[in-house]
C-alpha cells in the first residue's frame, strides 16, 4: 500500500472531455489542463467537428485558450456523421491530429442531431477504422422512445454495440460513460479491441441524488445515473485495476441558465474536482494502489499512446479541499459538480511539475 497521506503518481489523462468553444472554452479548459496532461476532446459543437480540417482548427482554438505554459494536449475526435469521408478519416488520423472517431446515435445526447441513424452509410468509415486500429468512442444509449430511460444503455448494448462489433471485426471500441452493470460485464468479456470509460459523478451519485427531495438539476446528465446496484458495480469495475477501464470524466459544462430550466440540459461540471474526488472515492474502497491504473495507465495502453512522464502528488489532510460552488464563463456561471461529502485530498502545489 502507497503511503496513506501522499500519493505521487503519473499524471493523469481525462479520455473523455468537452470543453466547448469560445467564452466557455477559454473558462474551462484551465481547469482540465491544471491537472491532466492529456484529454480526449469531444466533437459535439455546433456545427460538430466533422472532419480533419475543422478538427485542426479547433484544436488550435484549444491551445490558444490555456494559460501561459500550460502543458496540456488536446487529443481530437471527429464526429461520425452520415456524410463523413473514410479517406479524411484516415488522412486526420495518420497525422497524428485525431485519435478516435466518435459514434453518437441521433438524438441519443447533446449537439447529436448530425449523429448516425442508418448504421449503413458509416459501414465504409467503421471498416477503414478497423483497418487503421482508430478507436471509435461510442455514446451507449438507444434513441427509440419506446425504451425507458434507465434501460437505454443495456438495449444498446443488445440491439446495436454487439452487432456492429460483430459487424466489423477489429474495430476497436470505447464503451464511453458506462453507466450499468451490464455495461460493465459486456466491457469486461469483449477482449483487448474493446474498453470503457467510466465518470467520477457516475461513481458519486446514484439516482436517488437527482430525484429525491427536491429534482437537481446539476446531477442531471447522460446516461442518466443508474440505481445504487449500478454504481457500486462502477465502482468495482474502475477500483479494479483491470486494463479495460479508466477514467473519461465526461465534464460537460452548461450555464446554469440552461441547467435551471424547465427544460435543463445534460452535463456536469467536474474538471475543476475530478481527480480530488476520485482520490476520495478510492480511498474510501480501500484501492488508492489502483488509482494509477484508472487515471494514468490503462487509458494510454488502449490508446497505444505511452503513459505521462510527469508525476502528480496528491496529499491527504484533515481539512477537506475547498472547491468553487460556480466559475464564471463569460456573462454566465457554471456550477462546479458536488460530491455531497468532504474530499480530504489535494493536488500538491507543486505536483504536476515534472522537473521536481
Ligand atoms: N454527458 C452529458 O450529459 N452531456 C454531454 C454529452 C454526452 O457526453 O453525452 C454534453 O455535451 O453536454
Ligand atoms: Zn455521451
Ligand atoms: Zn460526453
Amino acid at each position: 500500500m502507497p503511503d496513506p497521506l501522499r500519493l505521487t503518481i503519473r499524471r493523469p489523462d481525462d479520455w473523455h472531455l468537452h470543453l466547448r468553444d469560445g467564452a466557455m472554452l477559454r473558462a474551462v479548459a484551465p481547469h482540465s489542463a491544471a491537472h491532466f496532461a492529456r484529454a480526449i476532446v469531444m466533437p459535439n459543437l455546433v456545427p460538430p467537428v466533422a472532419t480533419g480540417a475543422q478538427a485542426a482548427a479547433y484544436r488550435a482554438r484549444i491551445l490558444d485558450a490555456l494559460p501561459e505554459g500550460a502543458r496540456f494536449a488536446p487529443l481530437m475526435t471527429l464526429y461520425l456523421t452520415e456524410e463523413t469521408d473514410p479517406d479524411d478519416v484516415a488522412a486526420a488520423a495518420a497525422s497524428g491530429l485525431v485519435h478516435a472517431v466518435k459514434l453518437y446515435p441521433a438524438g441519443a445526447t447533446t449537439n447529436s442531431a448530425s449523429g448516425v441513424r442508418d448504421f449503413d452509410k458509416v459501414r465504409p468509415t467503421l471498416e477503414r477504422m478497423a483497418q487503421i486500429g482508430l478507436p471509435l468512442c461510442v455514446h451507449g444509449e438507444v434513441t427509440d422512445p419506446d425504451i425507458d430511460i434507465f434501460d437505454r444503455e443495456a438495449v444498446f448494448i443488445d440491439r446495436v454495440l454487439d452487432p456492429l462489433r460483430r459487424a466489423t471485426p477489429g474495430l476497436r471500441v470505447v464503451m464511453e460513460h458506462v453507466t450499468t452493470r451490464e455495461g460493465v460485464a459486456y466491457a469486461r468479456q469483449g477482449g483487448p479491441d474493446l474498453a470503457a470509460t467510466i465518470t467520477v459523478h457516475h461513481l458519486v451519485i446514484n439516482r436517488n441524488h437527482i430525484l429525491a427531495g427536491g429534482i437537481r438539476p446539476h446531477y442531471y446528465c447522460l446516461p442518466v445515473a443508474k440505481r445504487e446496484t449500478h454504481r457500486l458495480a462502477l465502482r468495482e469495475a474502475a477500483t479494479s485495476g483491470e486494463r479495460m477501464f479508466f477514467l473519461g470524466t465526461d465534464s460537460a459544462p452548461h450555464p446554469d441558465s440552461a441547467k435551471e430550466s424547465a427544460c435543463g440540459c445534460a452535463g456536469c461540471f467536474t474538471a475543476p474536482n475530478a481527480l480530488q474526488i476520485l482520490a476520495q472515492v478510492f480511498e474510501d474502497e480501500g484501492a488508492l494502489d489502483r488509482l494509477e491504473a484508472f487515471v494514468s495507465l490503462n487509458g494510454p495502453a488502449f490508446y497505444r499512446l505511452a503513459p505521462n512522464d510527469g508525476r502528480i502528488t496528491l496529499e491527504r489532510r484533515d481539512e477537506p479541499a475547498r472547491f468553487p460552488a460556480r466559475i464564471r464563463a463569460g456573462d454566465e456561471e457554471v456550477t462546479v459538480f458536488d460530491p455531497g461529502f468532504p474530499v480530504h485530498w489535494h493536488v500538491a502545489a507543486q505536483a504536476d511539475d515534472e522537473r521536481t
